[in-house]
Order: C-alpha cells, then structure tokens, then sequence
C-alpha cells in the first residue's frame, strides 16, 4: 500500500482515534451506509471516502438520476464494500432497506448572494419526501442530514418521522461536521501548531451566526508559535461563521463546499458506524433534539453508541463574548427550527 493510500485509509480510521469495541475487537458486523443525493458534488466524494470505510459492507448510492455510473466507477475499487447504485423513486426503498445508517446530501446548493434560508423552499420538500421513505423502509437506521438548511431540515425530518409514529430523537442527527474541521484548520494555521493536534468545540447550528465556535475550550498540543489577540479571536470567529460563504464566493456560482464537506460527512458517518459498534470514546458534535438550550434542536458534543446519540454532553465554560454570541445563536436557531416544523405540520414554504 503506497503512501497516500495509506493516509486516506488513515485518514479514514478517524484521525488515529481508537475504533476498538468494547471487548477491544475490530468490528465485525456487515453494515449498510446508503447515501442519498450520491451523484452530487457531496455525493461522489462522499461515495469514493464511504468505499474506503473499513467499517462499510454494503454501499447504496441513490439519486434520482446518475447513479448507475458513479456505483459502476467506485464499485471498482478493491475495498471492503460492496457498492449498488440506484436511480429513481422508484428504486429508494431498495436502496434503504436494511440501512444502518443514512446520509443525505440531497437538494441544491447555495450561489453567490444566497443565505442557506434561501434554499428552503426546495430542499424542504426533498428533505420530508426522503425522510418518509427511510421512516417507511429503515426506520433504525442513524440519519445524518447534510441539506440546507440544516436547521431547518433536521426539524423538518424530526416533524416527519414523528407524525409516522417512528420518531427516535437518538438516531436524527444534523451533520455539522463542516464547522468543526474549519475551525481546527484556522486556529491551527492562526497559532501555528500541527492541525492533527487541536480541538476546538463549535456548537449551535449550521448557518452564519448560529456557528457558534468556543476558541476559549480549544486544545492543542505542542509550543503555540502564537498568542491570539480578542481581535484575532473575533475574525477566526468570523471566518470560521462564513466558511460556507467563502467557498460559495471562491466557486463563483458553481455550487458550494463539495470536498471538505464529503471529508467531513465521511468524518461523521464513521463516528456513527463505530458507535454501533460499541467503540469506545465515540463522539462527535452534531445538531440532535436537546435539552441543553431553550432552542429544541441544537448542535454540541454527543457521545454516540450502539443505540445512537447516547449522551448528549454539556458547552461548558463560555466566556462573555462567547455567551453573548450563544444568546443570538440560539434566537436565530429557534426561528429556524419553528420554520422547520411549521413546514412539516401544514406546508408552509
Ligand atoms: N451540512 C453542511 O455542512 C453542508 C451542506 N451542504 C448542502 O448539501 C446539499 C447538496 O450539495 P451539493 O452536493 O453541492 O449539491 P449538488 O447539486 O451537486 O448535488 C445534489 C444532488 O442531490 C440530488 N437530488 C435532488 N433531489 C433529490 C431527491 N429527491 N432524491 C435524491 N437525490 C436528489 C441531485 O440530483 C444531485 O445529484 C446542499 O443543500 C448544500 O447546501 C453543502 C455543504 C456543507
Ligand atoms: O455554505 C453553504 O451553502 C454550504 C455549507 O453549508 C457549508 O459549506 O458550510
């Protein structure tokens, strides 16, 4: 195995974090991850990075066009899974059946001068239709929402399986993965240490302000080349808040992150794997139903295990500014949310 196999593969193991389950074995149960939305800008890279997935036995890959080619291309790599794709409504339900977990990057992407809000009207409908299809075909399965707006769409998707009576708070995750790998590669670039070394909480939602990262808990290891300023501090806030926005300019009305979001999708769907599989010292943040906050939906550290999200974890200490920038955060997320959930009830737009 040459080099770069051997760091993607690496990569894939989870940035060295332990996958060993509880009795300290590799896992070793078949698992089906299908991704709907597979032949997208998210959706082939996720592909090829779930293909390379020790954990996957089975790959689905759905959308409602274009599928056959891209199962047929990654089909071919010669990794664990074995890859089926499938194209049409008509063929989801076989896509889903037996899925442990689902990941969703269905529905357009933003353009310039467009907020996430304004993919709503399209990426609600998607969203609700693929979510009843998994709560008529998977109904366990962990579903991991990528769409836009994600804090709309988890709601919505909450909403959705609720009203079908199969609702379980555990295994609906929002995946906020993105925010997280953003602000690791700006504040290890800011201070100037190994980006493999830090950790840096971001918690809240997916869209501008409700990004809210916690640079007063980050971690790392090795000599800071740099202390940061409050301003310095405020502009990584900033940036790591307008990511999404940075990548829609740089594309220039060709869509928005593809690679670094298909990295971060495969980052969490692999979190989930090997929490059903009982690893230890899994987890992750991400947008689940929660208690933490007055607002219903909320993104944070959650402890995942074989049942889900099994643990939903404290923020812990904030700092003012950082208090300051939770209180908007949460008034923002909660109107989102409602928005979600009116949409689901009576199909407002
Ligand atoms: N959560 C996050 O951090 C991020 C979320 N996104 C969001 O992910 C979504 C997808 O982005 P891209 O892959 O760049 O878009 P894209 O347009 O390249 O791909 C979307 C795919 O969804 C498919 N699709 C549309 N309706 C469908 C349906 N009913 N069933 C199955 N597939 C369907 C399309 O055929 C297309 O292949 C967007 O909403 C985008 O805003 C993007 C980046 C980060
Ligand atoms: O900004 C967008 O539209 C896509 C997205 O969610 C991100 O890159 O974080």
């Amino acid at each position: 195995m040459n080099s770069l196999m051997r760091a993607t593969r690496q990569a894939l193991q989870m940035a060295a974090r332990s996958y060993a389950t509880k009795g300290g074995e590799k896992d070793s149960m078949p698992r089906k991850v299908a991704i709907l939305g597979a032949a997208g800008g998210i959706g082939q890279p996720l592909s090829l990075l779930m293909k390379m997935s020790p954990h996957v036995s089975s790959l689905a890959l759905y959308d409602i066009a274009g599928t056959p080619g891209v199962a047929a291309d990654v089909s071919h790599m010669n990794t664990l899974a074995k890859v089926k794709g499938y194209a049409g409504e008509d063929q989801l339900h076989e896509a889903l059946d037996g899925a442990d977990v689902v990941i969703i990057p269905a529905g357009v992407p933003r353009k310039p001068g467009m907020t996430r809000d304004d993919l709503f009207k399209i990426n609600a409908s998607i969203v609700q239709g693929l979510i009843k299809a998994c709560g008529e075909a998977c109904p366990k399965a962990l579903l991991n929402i990528i769409s836009n707006p994600v804090n709309s769409t988890v709601p919505i998707a909450a909403e959705t399986l609720k009203s079908m009576g199969v609702y379980d708070p555990k295994r609906l995750f929002g995946v906020t993965t993105l925010d997280l790998v953003r602000a690791r590669t700006f504040y290890a670039d800011a201070i100037g240490v190994d980006v493999n070394s830090v950790d840096v909480p971001v918690v809240g939602g997916h869209a501008g302000t409700t990004i809210l990262p916690l640079f007063s808990q980050a971690k790392h290891s090795g000599q800071a080349k740099k202390q940061l300023s409050p301003e310095e501090i405020e502009a990584l806030t900033k940036r790591t808040q307008d990511g999404g926005t940075e990548v829609v300019q740089a594309k220039a009305g060709k869509g928005s992150a593809t690679l670094s979001m298909a990295y971060a999708g495969a980052l969490f769907a692999d979190s989930c794997l090997r929490g059903l599989s009982g690893a230890a010292n899994t987890s992750e943040y991400t947008m689940v139903q929660s208690e933490i906050t007055s607002c219903p939906f909320f993104a944070s550290k959650v402890r995942l295990g074989p049942s889900g999200a099994e643990e939903i974890l404290g923020l812990g200490e904030l700092n003012e500014i950082e208090q300051k920038g939770l209180d908007i955060a949460i008034a923002e997320l909660t109107a989102s949310v409602e928005k979600g959930v009116k949409f689901a009830k009576d199909g407002t737009l």
